[in-house]
């Protein structure tokens, strides 16, 4: 998206990288996070990608694994100057095929069955340097494989260095040249020692140094924000008190000082106090002074009427943008004559790197199931080289890693720990059209629900927590009168990706007193539910 920008002293030029070819398995971003907590880093690009389009030398490639098959004519295969490069190269599963593939067509069949689960490898020694793959791992462990073709036999100049009851070729290496191939995926926690084999090609043998650490990458990354930025320009940055946000605000900050503008966008359907608590804590813990732009009305009359999920989305979307923009405007007026006079470049957004996986798979752009108000939503005009220019420090990490440089910034623990809060806040928890008086029957019970998971002391168990609101209403009983009131649905989910969640588990009685309190304390409801489905098939959020 950033393409114009991304490109000064990006991670991969200043530490050494494994590059992975996705070929769409659905572990492949699993690869890079292993090498990362190995301290190795590693960057993904789909399968396709021409080698003469590198501005950069990995110190060695993965292959990841694939649906397709290689021997169907609509395949995807790597370029063959990937094998000319001259850096060590290990192929999992598909990648294995794909290696044995190209040696000799013949060599990659459909098995007789799919091997899908648990499987014993062995090691084999055949002397040189194809035992490094599996140094370490000599004694037979449990590995996971996920497969239905198989290589039919062994490419030429290859040699097998590990088997399973199933696979006669679980790991092949080349005698001579650093390739190697293995059947099963180390990546995926089942595979009891994959860790271990992964450092093996990394770091024995590619080489790579394990210096990818946050402190290290504050470093460089504050250093590269104040090339890019240079001795005049000034940064608008979307700040929601949310952790990505944040991280990224404190990086900014500690890279370019006061020509850092924190802009909190009030949208109308934040939650109780919630921007004015998000001011104060910037301010006492980080020292970044955040405006706090009220576009409550505007939000709230652009939404009356609107029921669609999508529509609401959108239209908040382009509001905000509409917002920073005329913020950028005043900003850049109110510098006139200053010492920090100088044009507003730069957008500053808290993007971290499943987004951007997302959008550069070799699988392509999956459906839209809900379209996130932030990434790949802005306008073009925001893009065209005469807008702001989006700057995305953390577009390389996981959700965990800016966690953990959050902490290396000095963010304190609760704000780190916070649970996740979307952009279109709560007009995406209540369910058809959004009014003043629905966002506050939400934001009454959301309190109450998020105050009593922290007195419970189990805040930290689940990932995300909210009260939503369903817009029909249910009858109840009240000191003997009829009530008509809205239902409220509690979520609370526990995730590591946000991919897929499951619902928390809540201690029944602890429930019952929510509901209880929920019902007594906020006007207008007559009910309260919990959802307990798990995503897929539903989402974390309502709408
Ligand atoms: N009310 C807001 N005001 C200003 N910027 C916002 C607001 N809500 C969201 N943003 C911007 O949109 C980006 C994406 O929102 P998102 O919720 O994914 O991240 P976050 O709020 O920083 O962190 P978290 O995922 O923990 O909530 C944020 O990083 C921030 O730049
Ligand atoms: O900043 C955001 N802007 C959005 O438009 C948006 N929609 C969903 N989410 C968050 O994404 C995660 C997955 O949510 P869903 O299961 O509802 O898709 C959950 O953490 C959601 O809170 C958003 N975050
Ligand atoms: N997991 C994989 O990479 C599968 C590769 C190939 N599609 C097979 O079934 O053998
Ligand atoms: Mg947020």
């Amino acid at each position: 998206m950033a393409a114009h920008i991304e490109e000064v002293e990006a991670p991969h030029e200043t530490f050494d990288t494994i590059l992975i070819l996705d070929f769409g398995s659905q572990y492949t971003h699993l690869i890079t996070r292993r090498l990362r907590e190995l301290n190795v880093y590693s960057e993904m690009l789909p399968c396709t990608t021409k080698i003469s389009d590198l501005t950069w030398k990995p110190k060695g490639i993965i292959l990841s694994g694939g649906p397709a098959s290689v021997y169907d004519a609509d395949a995807p295969h790597a370029d063959e100057k990937v094998f000319e490069l001259g850096v060590p190269i290990l192929g999992i599963c598909y990648g294995l095929q794909e290696i044995a593939w190209r040696s000799c067509k013949e060599n990659v069949v459909a098995g007789d069955a799919r091997e899908y689960g648990y499987a014993d490898v062995a090691a084999l020694r055949v002397g040189g340097p194809a035992d490094r793959l599996f140094e370490g791992m000599e004694d037979a462990s449990q590995v996971w494989m996920s497969h239905h073709d198989k290589l039919s036999k062994l490419p030429d100049g290859f040699a097998t260095i590990a088997t399973t009851p199933n696979s006669q070729f679980a790991g092949i290496a080349h005698m001579e040249k650093q390739l190697f191939g293995i059947q099963f995926h180390p990546e995926v926690t089942h595979t009891i020692r994959g860790k271990k084999l992964l450092e093996n090609f990394a770091v024995t043998i590619c080489g790579a140094k394990q210096n990818w650490t946050m402190s290290n990458f504050v470093d460089q990354e504050i250093s590269r924000i104040r090339k890019l930025v240079g001795e005049k320009g000034q940064v608008i940055g979307a700040v929601s008190g949310g952790v990505d946000s944040t991280v990224a605000a404190k990086l900014m900050k500690e890279a370019i000082g006061d020509r850092f503008h924190a802009v909190l966008v009030d949208n109308g359907v934040m939650r109780l106090n919630e921007c004015q608590q998000v001011q104060q804590m910037l301010q006492e813990h980080l020292n970044i002074n955040l405006t706090i732009v009220d576009g409550s009305k505007r939000f709230l009359d652009g939404l009356k009427g609107i029921t669609e999920p999508e529509k609401k989305r959108k239209f908040i979307g382009n509001l905000f943008i509409d917002l920073f923009e005329e913020e950028a405007i005043r900003i850049e007026k109110a510098a006139e004559n200053t010492p920090n006079a100088g044009k507003v470049e730069f957008f500053l957004q808290g993007t971290l790197y499943p987004d951007v996986i997302e959008s550069i798979s070799f699988k392509g752009p999956s459906a839209t199931i809900k379209t996130h108000h932030n990434v790949g939503g802005l306008p073009a005009r925001m893009m065209n080289g005469q807008g702001l220019k989006l700057i995305e420090p953390l577009r390389e990490l996981f959700k965990d890693e800016v966690r953990e440089l959050g902490r290396q910034l000095g963010i304190p623990e609760d704000l780190v720990m916070r649970h996740p809060f979307p952009g279109p806040g709560i007009a995406i928890r209540i369910i058809g059209e959004v009014t003043p008086e629905r966002v506050e029957i939400a934001r009454k019970a959301d309190h109450i629900f998020i105050s009593m998971i922290k007195e419970a002391g189990i805040y930290n168990e689940m990932s995300q927590a909210y009260a939503g609101v369903d817009t029909n209403k249910a009858v109840g009983v009240m000191g003997d009168n009829r009530v008509y009131g809205y239902i409220i649905i509690l979520r609370a989910v526990t995730t590591t990706d946000f991919m897929t969640a499951e619902a928390y588990e809540f201690d029944f009685a602890l429930l019952r007193k929510i509901a209880t309190r929920i019902v007594n304390e906020v006007d207008g409801v007559s009910r309260v539910t919990y959802d307990i489905t798990s995503k897929p098939p539903g989402t974390i959020e309502l709408e």
